[in-house]
Parts: C-alpha cells; sequence; structure tokens
C-alpha cells in the first residue's frame, strides 16, 4: 500500500517578535499562507519496521535529521507502530529558503500516516504532535492562511488572501533561522503592523495586504546578505506592488496582480537569479488535496 501527499511552501505576509522567552525561542506573531509551489511525499508501507527516507537532493538528509523521519519516529513510538515505512521526498521547494520546506514534508507525512496506519487522528491533533518537531510544523499541517502565535505552533484560521501572483526569488545563499533569530536586537526594532495585516485579509483589500507586509526578521538577514537587498530592490524595479523577505530568508517575494506583469519581472529577475517561481496562493485549508 502507498500514497501520496503534497507538501506546499509558505510565505509569511507579516512577521513580527515580540521577546525573547526564558526557553530560548521568540514569541512571535506571523500572517502565513501556502503557495503553490509544493514537494511531493510518496509514503510506502515497508515490512523490516524502518523508516527510510529516499531523496535525490544532495542538501536533503536522508537519516533522522529529516523532519520527514522525525514525524513518522513520533508517530511509530507514540502510537506502539511496529511497520515500516519508506519515506520518498521529491524537492521543489528550495532548502534553507525561509519557505518551510522540510516542517511541510514533516507536516504532509503526518497526514499522510494518519491515513496509511489508519490512526483516525483530527489535523488538530496531528498540529499538536507537529509542534514537537519545528515551530513551523503545526501550521503547514493545517495549510491554508493562519495567525501563528507562540512559537509559531498557536494557529487561527484566516480567510483567503485578496487574489495575485506571488514571484519568488531565492539567492544561492542559505540561511539559519536559529543564527538569524540569535541575532536579531529587539531593542529601537521597527515592528510590523500584523493586526492591520489581518485586516487586510478580512476585507480582501490587496492594496492594504501591499502597504502592510512587514518582517522584522529582514533587520537581521539584509545587512548579513546583501544579495537579498539586492533582489528586494530589482523586484521592485521591474514593477511588484510590494516585495518582502520571507521568513529567516533568503527568498524573496514580491506580489503583482496582472499576468503581463508578473511575465515581465520573472523573465527579468531569471537574469539575476537562479531559482525564480511565479505562484499563486493557495489560501484555503481544502487545497492540501
Ligand atoms: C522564521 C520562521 C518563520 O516562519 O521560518 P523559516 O525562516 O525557518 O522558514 C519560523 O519562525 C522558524 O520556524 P522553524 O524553522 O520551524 O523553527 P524551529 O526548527 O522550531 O527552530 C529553529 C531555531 O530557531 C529559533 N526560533 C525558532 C522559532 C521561534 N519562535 N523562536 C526561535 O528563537 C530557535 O533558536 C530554534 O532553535
Ligand atoms: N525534509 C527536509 N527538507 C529540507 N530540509 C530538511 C528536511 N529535513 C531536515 N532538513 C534540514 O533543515 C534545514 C532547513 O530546511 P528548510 O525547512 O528547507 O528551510 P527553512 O527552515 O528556511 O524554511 C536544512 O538545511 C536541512 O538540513
Amino acid at each position: 500500500m502507498k500514497l501520496m501527499e503534497k507538501a506546499p511552501a509558505k510565505i509569511n505576509l507579516a512577521l513580527d517578535v515580540l521577546f525573547k522567552r526564558p526557553d530560548g525561542y521568540h514569541e512571535v506573531e506571523m500572517v502565513m499562507t501556502t503557495v503553490d509551489l509544493a514537494d511531493r511525499i510518496e509514503l510506502k508501507e515497508a515490512g523490516n519496521g524502518r523508516i527510510q527516507i529516499i531523496s535525490h537532493n544532495r542538501f536533503v538528509p536522508d537519516d533522522n535529521r529529516n523532519l520527514a523521519y522525525q514525524a513518522a519516529a513520533l508517530l511509530k513510538e507514540r502510537y506502539r507502530i511496529n511497520k515500516g515505512v519508506s519515506i520518498s521526498i521529491e524537492k521543489n521547494i528550495p532548502v534553507a529558503a525561509g519557505l518551510a520546506g522540510g516542517s511541510s514534508d514533516a507536516a504532509a507525512t503526518l497526514r499522510g500516516l494518519n491515513r496509511l496506519w489508519h490512526l483516525g487522528l483530527s489535523l488538530d491533533e496531528l498540529a499538536d504532535i507537529g509542534a514537537a518537531i519545528g515551530s513551523d510544523v503545526s501550521f503547514c499541517v493545517y495549510g491554508g492562511t493562519a495567525l501563528a502565535k507562540g512559537r509559531g505552533e498557536k494557529i487561527t484560521h484566516l480567510p483567503v488572501p485578496p487574489k495575485c501572483w506571488v514571484i519568488l526569488a531565492k539567492p544561492t545563499i542559505g540561511v539559519s533561522t536559529a543564527d538569524v533569530y540569535k541575532r536579531l536586537k529587539l531593542e529601537n526594532a521597527g515592528h510590523p503592523y500584523v493586526k492591520e495585516m489581518i485586516s487586510a485579509i478580512i476585507h480582501n483589500d490587496y492594496h492594504q495586504l501591499c502597504g502592510n507586509l512587514g518582517n522584522i526578521l529582514e533587520q537581521v538577514t539584509l545587512p548579513l546578505y546583501p544579495e537579498v537587498a539586492n533582489i528586494k530592490e530589482q523586484m521592485k524595479t521591474f514593477g511588484a506592488d510590494a516585495v518582502l523577505m520571507s521568513g529567516s530568508g533568503p527568498t524573496v517575494f514580491g506580489l503583482v496582480e496582472h499576468d503581463s506583469r508578473m511575465q515581465r519581472i520573472y523573465n527579468g529577475l531569471r537574469g539575476f537569479c537562479h531559482q525564480v517561481y511565479a505562484v499563486r496562493m493557495l489560501g484555503d485549508r481544502n487545497s492540501l488535496e
């Protein structure tokens, strides 16, 4: 028996950090949404009781460092499953990019194994389990659009954002999330307008959404990696309505409404940047099927 799960990337439309917590994590307020750039996870029953990861991407670990492996191990242990599983990851999301590729693979593995092993768990239960793997995994279990609080695991669902194109451009560097949080200085930091972003989504107001894109982690990553600021500038020059770095970076995304402008920005950026994608926000939670 085998089955497939889609594991879409996320972008952060707004990302604020409120304070550093005693446990070392940061208390955040983020508006996140899934986009239609996705890994494909194939789960196949294996008789030997082991978890095997198959990935043909040299940046993706094929042992217990893989977040999909950790998801399977957690379910096996918690629900005393002695069956094995082979997890094939078709990697389409750039790695260490601020797009939550690994977290989404883990979330897809949780959803898929829930079906394969007939565990009967709800998405809320899977999201709870996912929080033990990583801060972004709970959001990725649901997909769609949400406000994420706590260290990222407290999810409030939001409506579908206004329809537009999202152009993603990833410079050839990889960024460590832990390093970016460690370097963040909250004194004198400019904070994004998370409430206004939520209001823009609720009122389906594209211009309000563009006016309120904001990510406090840009204050760390942009000075460290000038190529990120450079791509932001290029996107603006080519005509994006609004531009932001996703998560801890280095991927930059630009928003536009019209196909012709999307095409112009996409073609323009391809000259500077190897990994460029024009995608749609998936927006609603049922788009994972
Ligand atoms: C910045 C964000 C924005 O969505 O995404 P990415 O850039 O990784 O995609 C997330 O907050 C990243 O979530 P995730 O990548 O799951 O983080 P985790 O594995 O839980 O943590 C990695 C490290 O980041 C730091 N960390 C993470 C989340 C948080 N709220 N506070 C933190 O300080 C901790 O040092 C932790 O050891
Ligand atoms: N399934 C996976 N896909 C990608 N990276 C993974 C995976 N599992 C573990 N990793 C590790 O997690 C790190 C961060 O990867 P990723 O989730 O792609 O980025 P980000 O946290 O920036 O969104 C990678 O450098 C890689 O070593």
